[in-house]
């Protein structure tokens, strides 16, 4: 991280976008990363395969399940601040107890929550498509949700609007991250063909 300014001490933040399945936690998430020149990883990708076939198959995970699936993502982060890099991974984070697993010992997490009627979300998981997890899956989703408490310093915010409205009222949230660690537009002068294609349609 040679030419962002380094505060004070500790390793650079790492945001966790968190919501139930739909709620755009890889769109607004892989777009955070990009608008940040930071690395993003998708909660979907550290799954053991037995999980990706049990919500494939309509069954929602246990506590259980969803161990190996944490253990991984809090090494993903812990990863990042060794290599002294920010990122930002996508995690459903449902539980209290899964957000504190991720963020026990490491100042440097910023959990952001992405919220949505279930209306909303049913709408925009009816519309996608070629994902394993199915809109079906949504009121167990629900179910397992624990809202965050004060205590707990979560960023909330709405995925009604636009998925750059939505990254904007991140920012708004954690204004010094633009300041004090957005990296140089690397990602944009090197960004492939593919990158330039425009994000998956939004309904
Ligand atoms: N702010 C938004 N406005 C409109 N459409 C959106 C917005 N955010 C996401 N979408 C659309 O909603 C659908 C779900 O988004 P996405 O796949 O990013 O959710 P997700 O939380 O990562 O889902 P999952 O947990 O199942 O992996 C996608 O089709 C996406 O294009
Ligand atoms: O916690 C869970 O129930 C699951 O991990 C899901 O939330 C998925 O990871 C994802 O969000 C679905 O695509």
């Amino acid at each position: 991280m040679a030419d962002a300014p380094q505060p004070a001490s500790g390793p650079p933040p790492v945001f966790i976008v968190m919501g139930v399945a739909g709620t755009g936690k890889t769109t607004v998430g892989s777009l955070l990363a990009r608008r940040l020149g930071w690395r993003y990883a998708d909660g979907d990708e550290f799954h053991p395969r037995s999980n990706v076939d049990k919500m494939a198959a309509g069954t929602p995970l246990t506590d259980e399940d969803r161990r190996p699936w944490l253990a991984a993502i809090a090494r993903w982060v812990d990863e990042r601040a060794a290599l002294g890099e920010p990122g930002v991974v996508s995690c459903s984070g449902l539980r209290r107890v899964y957000r504190d697993r991720l963020r026990g010992g490491r100042p440097q997490v910023r959990l952001v929550l992405l919220e949505g009627t279930r209306e909303l979300i049913v709408r925009r998981l009816a519309a996608r498509h070629g994902h394993f997890m199915r809109v079906e899956m949504l009121d167990s989703q629900f179910a397992d949700l624990e809202l965050p408490r004060p205590d707990e310093d979560v960023t909330e915010v709405s995925v009604e609007p636009p998925p750059d409205e939505v990254v904007d009222a991140i920012f708004k949230e954690h204004p010094d991250v633009e300041r004090l660690w957005r990296r140089p537009a690397r990602g944009r002068i090197r960004r492939s063909a593919r990158d330039h294609r425009s994000p998956r349609s939004l309904p």
